[in-house]
């Protein structure tokens, strides 16, 4: 019995296993091994709260694989229904994404990630009660965080403010040191990269575009369906209307809206700003999230959450590519059916690792202290990515499995390579 429902994790372990049977890896220790993570921290934050009262949050990090290179993942302040006992399965399964995110890359890196069991958005958190959660996180982190040790960044609802407090704390507690590796995503004039804000959305432009190319499907006029206006869905609508595209969709927590003649993003962003939600946008119709990514488009792309496309929405689909912008926004019953009804899948492995990669990038501008420009690191971030997905799209074909297979199979091998060289010591 899953120890959660709708359990992020039993999905992170089956395509792990889905990849070590297309790998022929039949050892059932190292199956296990890559599956779970290294290890888990679940901790207490106590914060003394504007009204006087103290309040404890609880916090995660779970470090997943560190045979490439450094554990390397996001944190995030969230609140999923299912409570902090889902959330502690969801940054498990966000770990082990990590770890073949990067390596489907080969970035020299492994996988973690952390979060905050708290919506800052929802609970109007003030800006001094997130700055006391965010340093008492680092604090607690202080530890087992570190250039060469584990690399954190931003996710969903943390920004540059809080990745600058993280490091702050770190150089505090450690002599007083000016450290920038120990964190990416920071704001450019302390440390930041060029394109790091951007990241994930271009990326997810990048990859659609290949898609696109091998699908022979013209970018021009191309309709796009956004699930999310955050920092991924929005770069990637962004990006994607740069290369010709018409964006007719977009949603947020507050609800969905279709707007079949199209909308510019900037237009769209400038209401959602206004107006908090991209509901009520001129000329948009209210419709309901399954009605949204059931949409007729050619585009859809799943940002927001995980566990958004199950068997019965991926049954009504009608787009003819998904770029998953998000992580683990589709079930595992749900893949099948999409491969067969010939829907050309991204996996959010590949679809959204442009953040990671400039996160890479960034730690390695931190380590020379030399910086380079917005389209230095952009362009690096596109020949890895197009790279990644091209060996993906080659493993697919080859194997006649689907591209989440695919990419996971050779990020899986990558891992394995990198374990084998090492050896187990002690
Ligand atoms: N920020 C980054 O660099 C990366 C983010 N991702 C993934 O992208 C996804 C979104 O993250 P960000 O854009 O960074 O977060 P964000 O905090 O910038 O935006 C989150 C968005 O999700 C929306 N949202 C929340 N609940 C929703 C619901 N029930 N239905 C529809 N929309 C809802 C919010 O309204 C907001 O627009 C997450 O799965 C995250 O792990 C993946 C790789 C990197
Ligand atoms: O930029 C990073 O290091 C990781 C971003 C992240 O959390 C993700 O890709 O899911």
């Amino acid at each position: 019995m899953a120890l959660v429902e709708n359990d992020p994790f039993e999905n992170s372990r089956k395509q792990v296993h889905d990849a070590c049977d297309l790998l022929d890896i039949t050892d059932k220790g190292m199956r296990e091994y890559l599956v779970m993570p290294n290890r888990v921290l679940r901790f207490k934050i106590p914060v003394m709260m504007d009204d006087g009262n103290l309040r404890i949050f609880t916090g995660f990090r779970s470090q997943h694989n560190n045979d490439k290179g450094p554990y390397k993942g996001g944190i995030r302040y969230f609140n999923p229904k299912g409570g902090v006992e889902y959330m502690e399965r969801e940054v498990m399964a966000l770990s082990s994404w990590m770890t073949w995110k990067c390596a489907i890359l080969d970035l020299p890196l492994g996988g973690g990630k952390g979060a905050v069991y708290v919506n800052p958005k929802e609970e109007k958190i003030s800006a001094g009660e997130k700055e006391r959660i965010t340093r008492r996180f680092a604090y607690m982190l202080s530890e087992v965080i570190g250039p060469e040790k584990d690399i954190p960044a931003p996710d969903v609802y943390t920004t540059g403010k809080e990745m600058i407090q993280i490091m702050d704390t770190f150089g505090k507690l450690n002599g007083n040191r000016y450290t920038p590796g120990v964190i990416t995503g920071k704001p450019v004039p302390v440390g930041g990269s060029l394109a790091r804000n951007v990241a994930t959305g271009l990326g997810s432009a990048y990859c659609t575009r290949e898609a696109a190319k091998t699908l022979k499907i013209p970018l021009k006029g191309a309709k796009v369906v956004l699930q999310g206006f955050g920092n991924a869905s929005t770069y990637a609508g962004i990006y994607l209307e740069k290369m010709g595209c018409k964006v007719i969709g977009a949603s947020d927590s507050k609800g969905s809206v279709l707007v079949p003649a199209g909308f510019k993003m900037d237009k769209m962003m400038e209401h959602k700003s206004k107006k908090g939600t991209v509901v009520g946008y001129p000329g948009s119709k209210k419709v309901t999230a399954a009605e949204l990514l059931t949409a007729k488009c050619d585009i859809l792309v799943p940002g927001a959450l995980e566990n958004q496309i199950d068997a019965k929405i991926a049954a009504k689909l009608q787009c003819k590519i998904i770029t998953e912008a998000a992580n683990g926004p589709t079930f595992p019953e749900a893949d099948p059916i999409i491969f067969k009804k010939k829907i050309l899948l991204i996996p959010d492995i590949l679809a959204n690792s442009g953040g990671v990669c400039i996160s890479y990038l960034e730690w390695v501008q931190n380590n020379q202290g030399y910086y380079w420009s917005f389209d230095d690191v952009a362009g690096k971030m596109e020949t890895t990515i197009v790279r990644g997905f091209k060996a993906s799209y080659e493993f697919a074909k080859k194997h006649k499995v689907d591209m989440r297979k695919a990419s996971m199979a050779i990020a899986v091998d990558r891992v394995v390579k990198a374990f084998e060289h090492r050896g187990l010591w002690p």
